[in-house]
C-alpha cells in the first residue's frame, strides 16, 4: 500500500527565548539570556514548511502551547493571582518561571515516537508522547502534546495515541529524534532503530561523563512493546557516549534516515560495526538493502557537526528516486561541512539536492530543521481520516503569516517574562489559534 511521510513542524510559540536551560545542548547554554525574536522564529520556521509544502512534499503543523504553564507555577508554591504568581516567581526564581515559559514544544522531534501502521501488530498509527523529563522545562510538554495528538489523530480505528512512559530517569524517552525508520520506503515494510544513550538496569554499559544521557534503553523497549512492533523488525543501538559529551544529546544531531539510507557521522554510535551488522541483519527480512553514508571524522569533526547541524538535516524522497538534503544554512558557513556537502551532491549517491534555510533563531537554542518536525508516515486513507485543518496550504501560510504579525513581539529579554501583558497575549494568540486550525477544544485556556 502506498504510503507519505507528513512532515509536522512544530509552530514556534509566542513565548520563545533564550534561557539556556537544556545543559548538554551546547547552543541554548551559549545563548543563555541573549535577547530572542519571536515574530522572526516563527516566521523562519513558517517560511521552512511553506516551501516544502510548495515542492509538494506533504506537511502540516503542530501548534504551539500555552504558556506560561501556570499548573506547573502553582504546583512549585507560587500563589496568589495569575499575575501574582509571575511577579513571585520571578522575583524567587527566574530560572523556574523561564521554564514555565519555554516555547520547547517548537522541537516537535521530540513529541512522540510514532509508528505507521505498516509495522504494528493492530495495523494501527501508534504514538507515544515523549515524556521528556530530563528537563524541567520540557517534562510537562506530553500533557498538552497527548491532547493535540489526539485532537488530530482522534479515529481510534486507525490510531493510537498512547499515554508517556512513566516520568522517571529509568524510562528517559525523547520520542522520535531518537528513532528512524528504515526500509524500502514509506509504504514498505521497514525496521524501526532506537538510538538510546544509557541503560538503567546495566551499571556496567556505557555512559557518557560529561553530559546527561536522556533516553534509555528501557524506554526505546517500552514503547516498542506498545506500539506492537516486530522483533526481528526492531534494533535497539547505543550511542556513543563519548559524543553524548560533546554536545550531541540526541541522536538526530549526529545520524538521520530515510528509506534505505542512513546518513551519519562515523562517531556516532557506540559500535558502528555492529549497529550496521544488526540493521543489515534486520533489513534483509524487510527485503531492503541499507545503504550507509558515512561521514569521517577526517571530512566533518563532531564539533564541526554539532556546530552547523549537518546531521539534523531533513532527508526526504523525492519522485524519481532521489533525496532532497535539508539543512540549516550554518552548513554554507562551516568551511569543512560546506566542501563535504558538495562533494555528497556531486557523489552521484542518493542525495542529489541541497535546500537550506534561514532557522536561526531556533538554531540558536539548538534546534535545527529535523528537530522542528515530527515524521508520520501515512496511507491515503490515514491522511483523509486525520484532523484536515493543521494541514499546510499556501491559504494556511498566510492566514498564520498574518496571524503571527499580529500577535507575537520582536523582541523578548529574559525580564520580559515577568510582565503580566505577555501572559494575555500568549492566551489571546492561541485562542485565535484554535479557531484558525479548527480545534476549538485544543487548550484547557
Ligand atoms: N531537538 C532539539 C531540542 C532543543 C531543545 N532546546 C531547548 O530546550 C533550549 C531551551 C532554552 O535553553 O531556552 C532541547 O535541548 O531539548
Amino acid at each position: 500500500m502506498s504510503a507519505r511521510e507528513f512532515n509536522f513542524d512544530g509552530l514556534v510559540g509566542p513565548s520563545h527565548n533564550y534561557a539556556g536551560l537544556s545543559f548538554g545542548n551546547v547552543a541554548s547554554f551559549n545563548n543563555v539570556k541573549s535577547a530572542s525574536n519571536p515574530k522572526q522564529a516563527a516566521l523562519q520556521g513558517l517560511a521552512k514548511m511553506r516551501a516544502l509544502a510548495a515542492r509538494g512534499f506533504a506537511q502540516a503543523v503542530l501548534p504551539p502551547q500555552d504558556r506560561p504553564n501556570f499548573r506547573l507555577l502553582r504546583s512549585l508554591g507560587f500563589s496568589g493571582s495569575d499575575a501574582d504568581v509571575l511577579a513571585r516567581a520571578y522575583k524567587e526564581s527566574p530560572v523556574i518561571l523561564a521554564c514555565a515559559y519555554s516555547a520547547s514544544p517548537m522541537w516537535t522531534a521530540n513529541a512522540a515516537t510514532v509508528s505507521p501502521s505498516r509495522d504494528t501488530a493492530d495495523g494501527r498509527v501508534h504514538f507515544t508522547p515523549a515524556n521528556l523529563n530530563n528537563k524541567l522545562h520540557r517534562a510537562l510538554e506530553y500533557v498538552q502534546t497527548t491532547r493535540t495528538l489526539k485532537a488530530i489523530f482522534a479515529d481510534e480505528r486507525r490510531f493510537a495515541v498512547h499515554d508517556a512512559l512513566p516520568s522517571t530517569p529509568a524510562f528517559g524517552d525523547e520520542g522520535a529524534a531518537n528513532h528512524t525508520r528504515l526500509g524500502a520506503g514509506h509504504g514498505a515494510d521497514a525496521v524501526e532503530m532506537f538510538v538510546y544513550g544509557r541503560v538503567e538496569f546495566d551499571p556496567n554499559a556505557p555512559a557518557p561523563k560529561r553530559y546527561p544521557a536522556r533516553q534509555t534503553l528501557e524506554a526505546s523497549q517500552a514503547v516498542a512493546r506498545k506500539h506492537g512492533l516486530a522483533e526481528a523488525r526492531t534494533v535497539y543501538v547505543q550511542q556513543n557516549p563519548d559524543v553524548i559529551d560533546q554536545g550531541v544529546f540526541h541522536n538526530d544531531v549526529i545520524a538521520v534516515g530515510n528509506a534505505n539510507v542512513l546518513f551519519y557521522h562515523e562517531q556516532a554510535f557506540a559500535d558502528e560495526q555492529g549497529a550496521l551488522f544488526q540493521l543489515r541483519q534486520a533489513m534483509a527480512g524487510v527485503d531492503a538493502e541499507l545503504t550507509p553514508i558515512r561521514v569521517d571524522t577526517g571530512m566533518v569533526s563532531v564539533q564541526d557537526a554539532v556546530h552547523s547541524y549537518l546531521f539534523n538535516s531533513q532527508l526526504l524522497s523525492k519522485d524519481g528516486g532521489k533525496m532532497a538534503l535539508v539543512i540549516p544554512q550554518e552548513c554554507q558557513e562551516n568551511a569543512a561541512v560546506a566542501r563535504y556537502l558538495e562533494s555528497l551532491v556531486a557523489s552521484g549517491g542518493p542525495v542529489d539536492e541541497l535546500i537550506h534555510f534561514d532557522l536561526r533563531q531556533s538554531m540558536r537554542n539548538g534546534g535545527g530543521p529535523a528537530c522542528l518536525r515530527l515524521r508520520v508516515a501515512l496511507t491515503d486513507e490515514e491522511a483523509g481520516a486525520m484532523h484536515q485543518g493543521v494541514i499546510m496550504t499556501e491559504a494556511l501560510y498566510h492566514t498564520l503569516v498574518a496571524w503571527v504579525e499580529k500577535h507575537y513581539r520582536d523582541k523578548l529579554e529574559p525580564s520580559d517574562l515577568a510582565d503580566p501583558k505577555l501572559a494575555i497575549e500568549v492566551h489571546a494568540a492561541l485562542e485565535e489559534l484554535a479557531r484558525i486550525l479548527g480545534m476549538p477544544g485544543l487548550y484547557d485556556l
